[in-house]
């Protein structure tokens, strides 16, 4: 078994929203990153994976086993920081300590109070009075402390400030220097996966656009900025999207270095992930 996550085609649907047919993986020892616009279904798929929706087709195994039959076996080895999640407010924060020895048998206090310190939250703090950013990184610290093989986050380093978010991203690494272990994270601050990706997987509107390899991507695709005139000499198997600008088109290209032998004067940029996303979702087809 080499992939903890395993989802096949899995369908969820909503009035004005169809999740439609969904296959994804997440190989051992990788963090796969979640992209796609509001609303693209991100969260259903991983609410849909977790059990917390009911998709009306699909199969999840995670760990190799089936999540409609070993469920609460699974959780065990997981860790969750979900876009909605909350700690009751009235708490303090050494109160989750207590609480969560009781829910987890692997739950390691010490490793709990390490997390703490290091992230500067005070113990005795009621969570009502932490910071929206210290919330977040005390959800973080939180799905990490029972030595879960594996960890998933929806959205766990927005509203972050860049110097705690490094942090956290330096911790996500670690984490995956197990190679038993691997991270599911669905993000909007694509410049986080440039650094710590190994895979991406880009839904759009329900519908997974591609899954592919963090390399396959920077080191492939391209933009190509030309005149009108040199746009209608490109073949149209070469546009994957277009955007025609008031001076220029943009267009974006798979394979940045077949373009370039092909088109010799061209003027071809680099790809980031941002540029990627826009160019699929704003551009147009030939
Ligand atoms: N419980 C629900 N009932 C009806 N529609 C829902 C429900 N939950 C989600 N949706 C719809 O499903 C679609 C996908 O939502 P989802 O939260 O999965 O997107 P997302 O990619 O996570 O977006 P964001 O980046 O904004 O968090 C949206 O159109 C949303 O309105």
């Amino acid at each position: 078994m080499n992939n903890n996550i395993e989802i096949k085609h899995m369908t969820k649907s909503y009035t004005d929203f169809r999740l439609n047919q969904v296959d994804l993986t997440v190989p051992k020892g990788s963090i796969v990153g979640l992209i796609g616009e509001n609303g693209a279904g991100k969260t259903t798929l991983i609410k849909g994976m977790l059990g917390l929706v009911h998709p009306e087709e699909g199969e999840v195994y995670i760990f190799g086993k089936d999540t409609r039959t070993c469920m609460k076996e699974i959780k065990a080895d997981i860790g969750v920081v979900l876009d909605d999640s909350f700690f009751m407010e009235l708490l303090k924060v050494k109160s989750i300590d207590t609480i969560m020895k009781g829910v987890y048998k692997q739950w390691d206090s010490s490793l709990f109070y390490d997390y703490l310190s290091r992230f500067g939250i005070d113990p005795s703090k009621k969570i009502k009075e932490l910071s929206k950013g210290m919330r977040k990184k005390l959800e973080i610290l939180t799905a990490l402390s029972h030595h879960p093989k594996l960890l998933i986050l929806d959205e766990p380093t927005s509203g972050l400030d860049p110097v705690v978010r490094n942090e956290i991203l330096d911790i996500f690494q670690d984490f995956i220097y197990n190679e038993e272990c691997s991270i599911l994270l669905s993000t909007h601050i694509t410049s986080d996966l440039e650094h710590i990706a190994d895979y991406l997987a880009f839904i759009d509107n329900g519908t997974m656009l591609f899954f592919k390899t963090r390399d396959e991507i920077l080191d492939g695709y391209g933009i190509l900025k030309c005149d009108e005139k040199q746009f209608h000499m490109l073949e149209a198997s070469d546009v994957i999207r277009y955007r025609k600008n008031r001076y220029n088109y943009e267009v974006l290209v798979e394979d940045r270095h077949k373009i370039r032998r092909l088109y010799q004067n061209a003027v071809i940029d680099k790809i980031t992930i941002e540029n990627l996303m826009l160019l699929y979702i704003k551009g147009e087809k030939i």
